[in-house]
């Protein structure tokens, strides 16, 4: 008989596929011509605010590359900002906070999400349905870490040092701060899940800042709360940068598929967390190279991909503004044949 489940969520599970489901962190954005021209107009945060944008966006990808899932076009401080925090999304540069959190105070001051205040979201996710047949709809959200990285250095960093200060100086802060993130990811996560996302992605890109023992002593509690508590079917995807060290534990967190960076041998990974499906991991600049240089670094990753229960083909990080875009369709295309 025919298994008609959508592909990602079988090779989630485990299940047999004819070939590995493939999507890209990012195929939504600076890299299509036909995103930068329905944004030149509309800033970042008012686009994600958009029902009729945000569908139109997350299925540009889908039609031009045939990816097997598209991913919502949001960001991750969208429910920060329906939270009632001020801050902006900055081109070239990210989310920047007008008033960073440091304090007790400053913490107490963050409202819980009210679920109706996102329902623009939950709009777009019924207009994508009614769109995506059997393409998979992958929702997000940050992790708390991520997320509070933003919130108390004030905007992107390379070090996280005021972040790690904070949680170092001041655990009873942090960890008050990341009790409230968790609730507001939670929730926005539940209003997707039960908007009919087919599964869910939580970005903690940064927590590869840190060690394990770190990881788990400040950060684990918080994103398991989030992946547990969330109510629903889906598959749990976890993801971050740069962590090798910190997979079994993420693993530990509640994830389904645990999402890999480059760095990382699929093969290796697949023996940190055993019985986990694994999604990616091609280096985003390896698109840059010649046409033979891909076809040979995704038949790598295929390989190494194929010693776990599932392997979802992703890149190990975003889609870099500069990537030619009909690499991307040619690399799905060596995905669903090889
Ligand atoms: C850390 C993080 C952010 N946002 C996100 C993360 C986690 C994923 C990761 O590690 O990359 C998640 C995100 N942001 C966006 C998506 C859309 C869905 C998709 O992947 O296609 C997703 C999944 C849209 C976006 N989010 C942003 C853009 C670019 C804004 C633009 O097009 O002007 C897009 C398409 C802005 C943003 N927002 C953020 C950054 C670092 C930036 C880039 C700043 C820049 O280079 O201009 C915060």
């Amino acid at each position: 008989m025919n298994d008609t489940t959508k592909l990602l969520l079988r090779a989630a599970r485990g299940d047999a596929v004819p070939h590995a489901p493939v999507w890209f962190m990012r195929q939504a954005g600076r890299s299509l011509p036909e995103y930068r021209e329905l944004r030149a107009a509309v800033g970042m945060l008012e686009s994600c605010r958009r029902p009729d944008l945000v569908c139109e966006i997350t299925l540009q990808p889908v039609r031009r590359h045939k990816v097997d899932a598209a991913i919502l076009f949001s960001d991750i401080v969208v429910p920060l900002q329906a939270a009632g925090i001020d801050l902006d999304i900055v081109a070239g540069t990210g989310p920047v906070v007008a008033e960073p959190v440091r304090t007790m105070a400053g913490v107490e001051a963050i409202r819980p999400l009210e679920g109706e205040s996102v329902g623009f979201v939950a709009e777009a996710i019924r207009l994508l349905l009614a769109e995506l047949g059997d393409t998979a709809l992958i929702g997000f959200a940050g992790a708390p870490f991520t997320l509070a990285s933003y919130l108390v250095e004030g905007g992107p960093s390379k070090h996280h040092t005021k972040t790690k200060a904070l949680m170092y100086g001041a655990p009873d802060v942090w960890h008050a701060l990341c009790d409230r993130l968790a609730g507001i990811t939670r929730t926005f996560l539940q209003v997707q899940v039960d908007a009919g996302v087919d599964a869910v992605q939580l970005f903690d890109s940064w927590a590869g800042a840190l060690s394990e023992a770190d990881y788990r002593r400040y950060v684990l509690p918080h994103s398991r709360a989030v992946l547990t508590g969330l109510r629903g079917p889906v598959p749990r995807i976890h993801f971050g940068v740069g962590t090798a060290e910190l997979l079994p534990a993420m693993a530990e967190a509640g994830a389904d598929v645990v999402g890999v960076d480059w760095r990382t041998p699929l093969d290796v990974a697949a023996a940190r967390v055993p019985g986990k499906a694994l999604q990616g991991n091609l280096d985003p600049c390896v698109l840059l190279a010649p046409w033979e240089v891909v076809e040979q670094e995704a038949r790598r990753v295929l390989g190494e991909g194929a010693k776990a229960p599932g392997h979802i083909f992703n890149l190990g990080h975003g889609v870099l503004p500069e990537t030619d875009p009909d690499a991307l369709t040619r690399l799905v295309e060596l995905i669903h044949t090889a």
